[in-house]
């Protein structure tokens, strides 16, 4: 018997009745964005009452400590859940070769961290750990003389300036860096201060160089000197030396792996679920992704919430069960709507 004009297509090619229907369109859903989804990046300066606007990357502000604690209420209320915080030394003087800054007790993370866990006790607070901030070259670690990384170096000092910011109170730390070592070297640090039982490490593990990185650099003040990070951050092409980052990470004792960029490299993130099962996975979807979605969408290529929501799913489908974006205050809202 011949059931349709197509030989080979069997009647049970018919898929589509299986989401016909509202009702068993959601049972087909899988993971679903939520507000406790998102991780909202800061930027906190140095400049206590400071509230600047940022060329390159929409709606972000960079704030000091006295404005940004009004503007994230304003956010709990809404259901905001976790923050990463960026320290941005504008000081003059603040830079140096070791980036000493960091983890300064009257510098911004350190009093950030303070008091957002003093007025907001349930907001997951995290600390982006990494020296480009802060280092006169704006490389991510201390640099020998030829102008490449002082592993040893580096990595003590990435573990103090995290142990510094666990000590102030943060909920996680999480090592942007890219340098071996230094997840096993924060673990150490932790335990050392008797911080390792509630402080959680979250390792940007697979973290690729690549262009889409420059806004965050306009905020952050933080683009090197010279050269570029492709001595430690992962070629685009390295997906093997990606899933051997995620593996060394993972032996170092990471709690969490975060992928970046996000919206092309699926692939990456796919890996991550499988190599890094038991552990969550994080993408970190970059400012350069994020302008690029706001100026398309202000060409009218495509609607910004629509796009907004099209590639946080993909993160989702591929594998992530969290997202860092900067978009976390528009999903508080979206979310909302739906
Ligand atoms: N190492 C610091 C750091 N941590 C997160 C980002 C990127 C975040 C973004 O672009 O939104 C960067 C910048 C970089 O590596 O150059
Ligand atoms: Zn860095
Ligand atoms: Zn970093």
């Amino acid at each position: 018997m011949k059931y349709t004009e197509y030989e080979d297509a069997p009647p049970t090619s018919v898929l589509s009745g299986s989401y016909s229907h509202p009702v068993s369109r959601q049972w087909q859903l899988g993971k679903r964005l939520t507000k406790s989804t998102f991780i909202y990046p800061l930027f906190v300066s140095d400049i206590p009452d400071e509230e600047t606007t940022i060329d390159s990357l929409p709606e972000m502000k960079r704030r000091g400590v006295n404005t940004l604690i009004p503007y994230v209420k304003g956010l709990v209320e809404k259901g905001l859940t976790a923050v990463i915080l960026f320290g941005v030394p504008l000081a003059p003087g603040a830079k140096d070769a070791e980036g000493t800054s960091a983890d300064d007790a009257k510098g911004p993370v350190i009093q950030a961290v303070k008091l957002l866990k003093k007025n907001f006790p349930s907001l997951f607070v995290m600390c982006d750990v990494c020296l480009c901030e802060y280092t006169d070259h704006g490389h991510c670690g201390v640099l020998l003389e030829d102008g490449s990384i002082n592993r040893p170096r580096s990595i003590q000092r990435i573990a103090a300036v995290a142990a510094n910011y666990a000590k102030a109170g943060c909920d996680c730390v999480a090592p942007s860096d890219m340098i071996d070592g230094r997840v096993g070297a924060i673990k150490h640090a932790l335990i050392e201060a008797e911080v390792a039982h509630k402080c959680m490490v979250m390792s940007y593990s697979a973290k690729f160089a690549g262009p889409f990185y420059g806004p965050f650099r306009e905020a952050a003040g933080s683009a090197p000197a010279f050269g570029d990070r492709r001595c430690y951050q992962l070629p685009s092409t390295g997906r093997g030396l990606a899933r051997r980052a995620m593996k060394r990470d993972i032996n170092e004792g990471t709690d969490a792996i975060i992928v970046k960029p996000s919206i092309f490299f699926g692939d990456i993130v796919a890996d991550a679920a499988e190599i890094a099962r038991d552990l969550p996975i994080a993408v970190y979807q970059v400012s350069g992704e994020y302008a690029m979605l706001h100026a398309a969408a202000e060409k009218n290529v495509f609607d910004l919430k629509q796009i907004a929501f099209e590639a946080c799913n993909s993160s989702l489908r591929a594998g992530a069960s969290l997202i860092i974006s900067y978009f976390t205050p528009r999903f508080l809202d979206w979310l909302d709507e739906n």
